[in-house]
């Protein structure tokens, strides 16, 4: 498996290094981003690899890593920090972009739409070539060493287009699209990250284009590679494959029962009835 990112033995990726097949040329662009003091916006659909990306590449460049999920009552204090009480004394606590600044980490911002403008305000003087985070609360000034990164990702799907980021806060960032990946690529993945072999990887592979097909029509997006990857794990721990796919690839993308019904006939098409 892989959530912790451990690589088993045989795989090509480096011990401690999160296992990571890329899509295109993503790594070398985002070293070339980081060795230029660049952010970094990540767009692609929810389970596409996006997280995964950014732990291997902070891994490869032997960065520590501060994960922030936005979402939307997420304050700058959140991400910056605040005075707290303790024992009758007040003290300083850093937020997580503080603590990746002063750490010259790489501090990555998941959905980072879902952030209310006001919040993502205060990333601007971080992001442009003064590259400082003002902490307004207690007066310093942190300048970023060259180590620090800072990377956002969003899903541009139907709700965010609506939503977007500010121009003045979008222009600041390089950018990278991710799909989902090609399906040999995926095949791959499923089976390294579901502990299947390559032919039962093949098929749900195949399974999860068919799914996307769908899309378009009765769904807000289509089969995730998180999604095969869980319904490969069900199998690998013996769940019978056709009730493995009705809860990880039909009942989790939508609640609509006659979208249900069709998504069960796709599953039925691709493996047999
Ligand atoms: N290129 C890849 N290499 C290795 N594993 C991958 C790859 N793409 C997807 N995965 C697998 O899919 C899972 C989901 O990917 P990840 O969590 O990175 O998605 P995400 O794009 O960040 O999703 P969200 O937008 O919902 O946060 C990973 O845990 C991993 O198992």
């Amino acid at each position: 498996m892989n959530e912790t990112g451990k690589v088993r033995a045989g795989e090509a990726a480096p011990k401690g290094i999160p296992f990571y097949l890329p899509q295109g040329n993503e790594c070398a662009l985002f070293e070339h981003a980081w060795r230029n003091r660049l952010p970094l916006l990540i767009k692609g659909p929810t389970g596409c690899g996006k997280t995964r990306f950014v732990a291997h590449m902070a891994a490869r460049l032997g960065r520590p890593l501060i994960t922030v999920a936005c979402h939307d009552d997420l304050t700058a204090a959140d991400l910056v920090g605040r005075h707290l009480i303790g024992d009758g004394v007040t003290y300083w606590a850093d937020g997580p972009l503080t603590r990746a600044v002063r750490e010259g980490g790489i501090c990555y911002l998941d959905e980072v739409v879902e952030a209310r403008k006001d919040t993502t305000v205060v990333l601007h003087p971080l992001t442009d070539d003064r590259r400082i985070l003002p902490i307004e609360r207690t007066g310093e000034v942190l300048e970023a060493p060259p180590e620090f990164m800072l990377v956002v990702s969003y899903n541009p799907g139907y709700q965010n287009l609506l939503k977007g980021l500010k121009p003045s806060t979008r222009q600041r960032f390089v950018a990278i699209r991710l799909g989902f990946p090609p399906p040999e690529l995926e095949r791959r993945i499923v089976a390294h990250e579901g502990g299947v072999d390559e032919a039962l990887a093949g098929r749900l592979v195949q399974l999860g284009q068919a799914l996307r097909n769908l899309t378009e029509h009765d769904l807000e997006e289509g089969a995730s590679t998180r999604l095969l990857v869980y319904a490969a794990r069900l199998v690998a721990s013996g769940v019978h494959l056709r009730e493995a796919c009705q809860v990880a690839l039909v009942e989790s993308l939508t609640d609509d029962e006659d979208t249900v019904s069709a998504l069960a006939e796709v599953v039925d098409a691709v493996l047999g009835a």
